[in-house]
């Protein structure tokens, strides 16, 4: 906003006064799309190309109250900025009112007649505009013309200036994409194309190759018909099953999902899939074709088989979420509207429970019912291919909705469901740090992680990388770097991923940026002191956009400068934390937070109470993490990291981390004798953290760490050896062993 304000301001000062007139009157052509605003102001003197970015519309039509020629694009993912100004559905709907907008009121849309549309197309069904009642983007079916807030906010008083009963889709200005967008628009077209064209339907596949398929896939109760019904073919080159995605006005190709599998480690089969187009732009809600206009009811699965098996076995309508149980875009939600009940059947293990609660809160938890994992609640293809009765299981999912007292009994599946499952309800594991996987267990959702170190000691750097290897696992991670700006800590992030200084083989560049843009990373584009508001709406919106599990804030001192200073630092710095700690409960999400410590003598340790401020921190705290620097004469410089706080299990215990400074990745010594130190509990730890256990505690060991799982969702980034050595650094990229290639 300031960008733009700037800009403008620079600008208007050299201009004349008849022609800062004409930029109050707005008399000059504005196009507006959806990356740039191309300004011309009288007579040649200001054109201007401003990145939308940096120009909310909010802020332009201030500027340009009623003259705006804007720009739609149909038919695409939106891409949104984080809300410079937080909208509420009270909001939204006074807005309409005030427009004399009707609207119906849904689940998690409001529906109103189209501003695309003429009125007379008329009836109930004209009410084909759906405006998400958290955000306010909208998305006007008929069309398929979808925009911000701000954006409808203009049209409807573009109508009402001009007196127009609708705005005509075909008014708008073409495209946003720049040239190398369309390209690649156009490149992946093809591809669709040519792979949906050189596959085979399974009727033309022979009894012998449909029968080695559906063993290979382990369908084997999925009858042709089924496949048949729902488009599947067969992609010989790769032995991929291919599912297509059918969309726009004319129920077109727009793209593909291929689905390979091969024999896991543990029996059963693995299961690896890539999209055509990249899963940033892939949004088919697969089966969705399928399902009749009248059905009132849904199963919302996690997987295309999982469609399969529940519409052949109980013949309801089912769907399948493009990114399974990590996502469910709001761009979605319009689509999912018309359905009465919603049945969330997205896998069977905790991460799909907790996923299933998550996004019952955004399809409006009222219509919603949640299968629990277990043992005999397997995921839908699998339990058909156990010979299961899919409908018992449908039948048997519990309301989504929170009571506000409850018993035990409607608890006892919930704590079952935690013994049973102890290694998930753990949460994720690091695959870089096997020691903190001993301590921690893993990454949990809700929890808040206070990280310090002395300055300078490497504490952005350390939490980088864990930060990268849970992201690389498929938890969707939200940065917040106060310090250091976004091009800096990407830079730092890539060359983690990786694993080698990318400087000296700028060749390989594209090659790893290509697999680190799949990442489900995002960044806020703040900078410098933050206010704590500002900071947490944005981080409630990303939490909606794109179900962020895990959010970074580097550091607590840059919101500390914009509260009140007629408060004490230490009182400002417990709200802040306060505030976190409310919002990682609230919105399931890991809160890391990083805070200086005090100015402690140089050749002391830190401790818990070494952290900045009050006790406040550390008793919010779920884990207290110490990057730890160890000025001894023998060994200079060395680092380890010490846990001080795990509310989790009480385990506490400190590993030594040696710097790789080539790839800025740190892992165990790669001399010496590698030993986990668990340490008795601190005294000043507080009193809500579990004692450690004791014996465990004193414990020294020096046992390998096992292997950790990767899930079939790691996008394949390169597996690093915890003790191996560093990688060549001139060496050929690594096969990331991703999706197939094709
Ligand atoms: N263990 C280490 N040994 C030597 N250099 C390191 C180590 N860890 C990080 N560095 C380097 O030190 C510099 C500072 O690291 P970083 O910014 O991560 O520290 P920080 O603790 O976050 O700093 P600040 O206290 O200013 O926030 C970087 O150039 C980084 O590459």
């Amino acid at each position: 906003m300031s960008c733009w304000r700037t800009l403008l301001h620079r600008h208007a000062h050299t201009l004349t006064g008849a022609q800062s007139f004409q930029l109050q009157r707005t008399d000059f052509p504005l196009t507006v799309s959806r990356k740039y605003f191309s300004l011309t102001v009288s007579r040649k003197y200001f054109p201007l190309t401003v990145s939308r970015k940096y120009f909310p519309l909010t802020v332009s039509r201030k500027y340009f109250p009623l003259t705006v020629c804007r720009s739609y694009k149909s038919d695409t993912k939106s891409t949104v900025d984080f809300p410079m100004k937080h909208v509420t559905v009270t909001d939204i709907k006074s807005y309409l009112r005030s427009k004399e907008v009707p609207f119906h009121d849904g689940y998690s849309c409001l529906q109103a007649p189209s501003v695309f549309l003429e009125p007379s197309a008329g009836g109930k069904d004209s009410y084909s505009m759906f405006i998400d009642k958290t955000t306010g983007q909208f998305l006007c079916k008929d069309t398929l013309v979808e925009g911000s807030w701000e954006d409808l906010q203009d049209c409807l008083e573009v109508m009402e200036k001009e007196g127009r009963s609708c705005l005509s889709s075909h008014l708008l200005l073409g495209s946003a994409d720049s040239p190398e967008e369309q390209e690649q628009r156009a490149r992946e077209l093809g591809e669709v194309q040519r792979i949906w064209s050189g596959s085979v339907p399974f009727s033309d596949l022979s009894d012998d190759e449909v029968q080695l398929v559906k063993t290979m896939f382990q369908v084997t109760k999925i009858t042709n018909v089924t496949f048949k019904k729902f488009g599947v073919r067969l992609f010989k080159p790769t032995r991929s099953l291919v599912f297509p995605w059918f969309g726009g006005l004319s129920s077109e190709l727009k793209g593909v999902k291929l689905l390979s599998a091969r024999p896991g480690e543990t029996g059963g089969v693995e299961y690896t899939e890539a999209t055509v187009p990249k899963s940033a732009s892939y949004f088919n809600l697969f089966g969705l074709p399928a399902a009749g206009r009248p059905d009132a009811e849904v199963v919302l699965t996690g997987h295309e088989l999982d469609v399969l098996a529940v519409s052949q076995s109980t013949g309801l309508t089912a769907v399948a979420l493009p990114r399974g149980d990590s996502r469910l875009p709001p761009s979605l939600l319009p689509y999912l509207e018309r359905f009465k009940r919603v049945t969330l059947w997205l896998g069977g293990d905790v991460r799909a429970w907790e996923a299933s609660r998550v996004f019952s809160r955004k399809l409006g938890p009222r219509r919603c019912r949640l299968v629990r994992p277990g043992e005999d609640r397997p995921r839908p293809a699998e339990a058909l291919a156990r010979g299961q009765n899919l409908t018992r299981i449908i039948q048997g999912s519990v309301p989504a909705a929170h009571k506000s007292i409850v018993s035990f009994g409607q608890l006892r599946a919930d704590v079952y469901g935690e013994l049973a499952d102890t290694e998930q309800v753990a949460g994720v594991k690091w695959t870089r740090f096997p020691e903190l996987n001993r301590i921690l267990k893993g990454h949990r959702k809700g929890e808040l992680t206070v990280f310090t170190g002395p300055t300078g000691s490497g504490k952005t750097t350390f939490i980088s990388e864990m930060a990268l290897d849970l992201c690389m696992q498929g938890v969707n991670t939200l940065w917040g770097s106060f310090e250091i700006n976004n091009v800096r800590l990407a830079k730092i992030m890539l060359t983690q991923f990786s694993m080698q200084r990318l400087e000296d083989s700028l060749e390989h560049y594209d090659y790893w940026a290509d697999l680190f843009e799949e990442l489900p990373l995002h960044f806020m584009t703040f900078h410098g002191q933050q206010n704590i508001k500002t900071v947490l709406d944005t981080m409630q919106h990303a939490v909606y956009l794109y179900d962020i599990n895990h959010v970074i804030i580097d550091n607590l001192q840059f919101m500390m400068g914009q509260e009140n200073l007629s408060l004490d630092k230490f009182a400002v710095q417990d709200h802040i934390v306060g505030a976190f700690r409310k919002f990682s409960t609230s919105s399931s999400c890991h809160v890391t937070l990083i805070i200086h410590p005090r100015k402690e003598e140089d050749d002391r340790q830190l401790q818990t109470a070494s952290i900045f401020g009050s006790a406040k921190a550390s008793q919010e705290a779920d884990n207290v993490l110490i990057l730890q620097e160890k000025k001894l004469v023998t060994c200079p410089g060395r680092r380890s990291l010490q846990v001080t706080k795990n509310r989790f299990d009480g385990d506490v215990g400190e590993f030594p981390l040696e710097f790789l400074k080539t790839s800025l990745t740190f892992g165990p010594p790669v001399k010496g004798k590698h030993t986990l130190r668990k340490v008795p509990k601190p005294e000043d730890e507080d009193e809500d953290n579990p004692p450690a256990k004791k014996g465990k505690a004193e414990k020294k060991t020096t046992k390998a760490p096992k292997n950790p799982k990767t899930t079939p969702r790691d996008p394949g980034g390169p597996p690093r050896d915890p003790g191996g050595p560093p990688r060549d650094p001139g060496g050929p990229p690594r096969d990331p062993g991703g999706p197939p290639r094709i």
